[in-house]
């Protein structure tokens, strides 16, 4: 792309130097070579072209989980219904071209007069799309008396509730509006982020926003099983995106399940649960394993050999007492034990320094997306707060709950259905 094509909306971060410039400036050449060290590297060196951002369901959901998040929460601040609509309309406009690996507006970050700010940023310029995807979902403030949306407020839109040894910080937690941005890169989902909440400046403030360096689930059957920060592979028992079937059962949202406006949508309930990484790393791995109900090395269900077999929670050892124990954390979490109800989970690791006592502050930034939290999240997590013994290693010090609608087809816009 040359300065003449400049007028028009989106400028290609890529052409801006030419394929192969662009390939050495943000180190994909580097990476290709890393990649080349171990499988699970390789799958994530194809991992730099686009998610399609338009479609029934929002990209972000089922999409494989990219590597890296920045996750941010609003409030709006404007009380004007249709200065927020126009903000949903930039919105989903620049979200269209960040998605595609674009630079927002008509003249990107480097073609504009010298005389203005530019219009984007500028910090992805070069980088590839790096599968960013952005999802956005309305918190239960947002459908207060200010913007007349107290009606369409869907039932399942519940305010969670306080759970046993909750820890929760009001400044980490709550927000009209969610976007979740997630990418293979991290400059990538930083910059759509940054470049949102400049567009949104003097009708929404960003009331919190967390980053996340590794996935901790898998979403597809392709992807390899992340681990968290307690070592352990994390997503094994995931829904996953080749499970149709079960993903029009526990995540998408029925036209039958009422608020019309959400049919094709799912509920996020996002929780920062900080890790007592120094505890846990002073425990032993026998009880390690005990507690999570699977092995360490192999993710496999105690008792069994490899990662992927089937729990077996009536199996006794010969001490008499079940395998996996009756206060483990997959037993607890498991739709056997939860009146079948299942999660999509999408969390990340994250760490944010450390805490001033010298601990790290560190620990999963748990997403999750679900049909109907009053059925799913609820009583999983009342369940766990209950008799987890993963609780005296975990706390829970953030929440928050999204209504995110359906997929944006070409014209419409985030939310467009919500305020028809
Ligand atoms: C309310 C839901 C859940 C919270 C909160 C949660 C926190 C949490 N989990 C781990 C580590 C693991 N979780 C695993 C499985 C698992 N966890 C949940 C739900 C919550 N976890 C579910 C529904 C499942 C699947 C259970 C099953 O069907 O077998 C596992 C095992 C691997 C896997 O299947 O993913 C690990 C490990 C941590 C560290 C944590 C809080 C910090
Ligand atoms: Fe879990």
């Amino acid at each position: 792309m040359t300065t003449e094509d400049a007028p028009r909306k989106g400028i290609s971060r890529r052409g801006l130097f030419g394929a192969a410039g662009a390939a050495v400036a943000t180190g994909v050449a580097g990476y290709a070579v890393h990649s080349a060290l171990s499988g699970e590297e390789s799958q994530a060196a194809d991992n730099t072209g686009p998610v399609e951002f338009h479609g029934p369901h929002q990209a972000g959901i089922v999409t494989a989980a990219q590597d890296r998040l920045h996750f941010a929460a609003f409030d709006v601040t404007t009380t004007k219904r249709d200065e927020l609509i126009a903000l949903l309309k930039e919105w989903t406009a620049a979200a269209a071209l960040l998605t595609a690996g674009r630079d927002i507006g008509q003249y990107g970050a480097v073609n504009g007069p010298g005389e203005a700010p530019p219009e984007d940023t500028g910090e992805a310029v070069g980088l590839p799309p790096a599968r960013l995807t952005l999802t956005i979902g309305f918190g239960p403030s947002l459908f207060d008396k200010r913007f007349g949306l107290a009606s369409k407020r869907p039932a399942a839109l519940v305010d969670l509730p306080h759970f046993i040894g909750d820890d929760i910080e009001p400044g980490r937690s709550g927000g009209d509006i969610a976007v979740q941005a997630c990418s293979d890169d991290p400059q990538v989902a930083v910059h759509a982020i940054r470049n949102l909440a400049r567009i949104g400046f003097g009708r929404v403030a960003v009331r919190y926003s967390q980053l996340g360096f590794g996935r901790t689930s898998s979403t597809s059957r392709a992807q390899t099983t992340p681990r968290n920060l307690f070592g352990f592979k994390d997503g094994t028992n995931n829904l996953k995106l080749e499970d149709a079937e079960k993903l029009e059962q526990q995540v998408w949202v029925q036209p039958e399940d009422g608020a019309e406006w959400m049919a094709g949508g799912s509920y996020l309930v996002s929780r920062r649960i900080r890790m007592n990484i120094e505890i846990w790393d002073r425990t032993s791995l026998g009880e390690q394993e005990t507690i999570i109900g699977r092995g360490k090395g192999t993710g496999a269900p105690l008792g069994k050999a490899e990662e992927f077999d089937a729990i077996d929670f009536v199996a006794k050892g010969s001490d008499g007492e079940a395998k996996i124990p009756m206060d483990s954390h997959v037993r607890l979490a498991h739709p056997q034990f939860n009146n079948g109800a299942e999660l999509l989970r999408r969390g990340y690791n994250f760490v944010d320094g450390s805490d001033g006592l010298g601990r790290l502050d560190a620990g999963l930034f748990f997403l999750a997306y679900q049909r109907d939290p009053r059925k799913q999240f609820i009583p999983i997590q009342t369940q766990l707060a209950r008799t987890d013994t993963l609780n005296e290693y975990i706390h829970h010090v953030g929440s928050g709950i999204f209504a995110c609608p359906g997929g944006v087809t070409p014209g419409s816009y985030w939310g467009e259905k919500l305020f028809a």
